[in-house]
């Protein structure tokens, strides 16, 4: 565990060093092929020799951390599956057998599961696959902000600093490109009302069908958090009071991942509308959070684009994927690791002995 508190982290983190993106331009101009031929792969290895201050980056090394939590919220009949599949589909993660497992193993990353805040309990040293799953659980499931706050002001902050944890550790272990994903029954629900809260928009404009809620399912969707904001009012200046008040641990958790890569200078793909909340949280903490990013994929959830667009971020893949778990994220990885590939790997004119234009 770390012994920064999160004031220190947040006063820490520097915005990139443009000089390196300019003297990585240069490098990119010298490549055999015409101007800037391979577009937005130029742009991804830029702002990775940035983020690692070198002309030789490495995104070789990679994981996803999957941060598992449950939701008081979800008793409002706001998801179309039931609370049990949180801890099942944990369960899975970790016996390889989940859609993030089939793409992370495609990427080459490793797969971490943080039990952030379950209502269910799994003992890694009993549960298959237990050794990548890790244990801090702020407490069983949150309350319903339908009642009151999510959880306590330092419930929140313990939930960042719990994400900065476990993502320094894995940068310690030379991880390189980090991974977030989300797994929580319901919690498309506080993710619309962090989006909303955050970029201004209506809760209408945020708010889709999660797991596929029918059209009644939508209605109470967006009635439950109207009013939960309404009830709680977070305040928009204040990312812990907001996380606080209508958020989830593991979208506590996923704002830690975030600003640790700020924090460590590491690049952070970060997955859909969840994992967008959870970036939205560390955001409103710290903007500059915003410099080590990359959206791995624009969801089908609705309020995704409303989000991305107020984070000034714009997706590598749109697949038509709205699952979470971080599979849009570890997807996206491939793309990042070619993009240093070729920055790194393809020619110059000179030594191609090929003419310039
Ligand atoms: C089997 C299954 C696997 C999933 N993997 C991710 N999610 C996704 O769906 C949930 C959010 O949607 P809502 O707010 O409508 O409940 C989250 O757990 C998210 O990770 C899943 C959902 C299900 C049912
Ligand atoms: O975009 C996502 O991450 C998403 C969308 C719907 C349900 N679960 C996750």
């Amino acid at each position: 565990m770390t012994s920064l508190s999160l004031p220190a982290i947040l006063a820490a983190i520097q915005p990139l060093d443009r000089t390196w993106i300019e003297k990585a331009r240069q490098r990119t101009a010298q490549l055999v092929m015409p101007p800037r031929a391979l577009g937005r792969l130029h742009d991804i290895a830029e702002q990775c020799c940035a983020i690692q201050q070198t002309l030789s980056p490495s995104l070789e090394h990679k994981a996803v951390v999957v941060m598992a939590g449950d939701h008081g919220i979800a008793a409002e009949g706001v998801s179309a599956f039931p609370q049990e599949v949180t801890g099942a589909m944990v369960r899975t993660f970790l016996a390889g057998g989940a859609g993030i497992n089939a793409i992370a193993r495609h990427a080459g990353a490793r797969v971490q599961v943080v039990d952030m805040g379950m209502a269910a309990t799994l003992d890694p040293q009993t549960t298959p696959g237990g050794d990548q799953l890790k244990i801090s659980k702020i407490a069983p499931g949150t309350a319903s902000f339908a009642r009151g706050p999510a959880m306590a002001r330092t419930q929140a902050e313990a939930a960042i600093m719990a994400g900065f944890a476990h993502a320094t550790d894995l940068f310690d272990a030379g991880v390189q490109m980090l991974g977030t994903g989300d797994m929580g029954i319901a919690n498309t629900t506080p993710s619309a009302a962090i989006g909303a809260v955050l970029t201004g928009c209506t809760v209408d404009q945020m708010t889709g069908r999660g797991t596929g809620v029918d059209d009644a399912g939508l209605a109470r969707k967006i009635a439950v958090i109207t009013d939960g904001i309404a009830l709680n009012r977070p305040d928009p200046t204040d990312g812990l009071d907001v996380l606080a008040k209508v958020g989830g641990f593991e979208i506590g958790g996923i704002a830690g991942l975030v600003l640790a890569g700020a924090y460590h200078r590491r690049a952070v793909v970060i997955d859909g509308f969840i994992s967008t909340a959870g970036a939205l949280i560390a955001h409103a903490l710290c903007p500059t959070v915003a410099d080590y990013l990359f959206a791995g994929h624009q969801s089908e959830e609705p309020g995704h684009a409303l989000m991305l667009h107020h984070l000034g971020l714009a997706p590598l893949l749109s697949l038509g994927m709205r699952l979470g778990e971080g599979t849009g994220g570890a997807m996206a990885m491939t793309i990042m690791e070619g993009a240093v590939r070729v920055f790194k790997e393809v020619m110059t004119f000179d030594q191609a002995g090929v003419t310039a234009g």
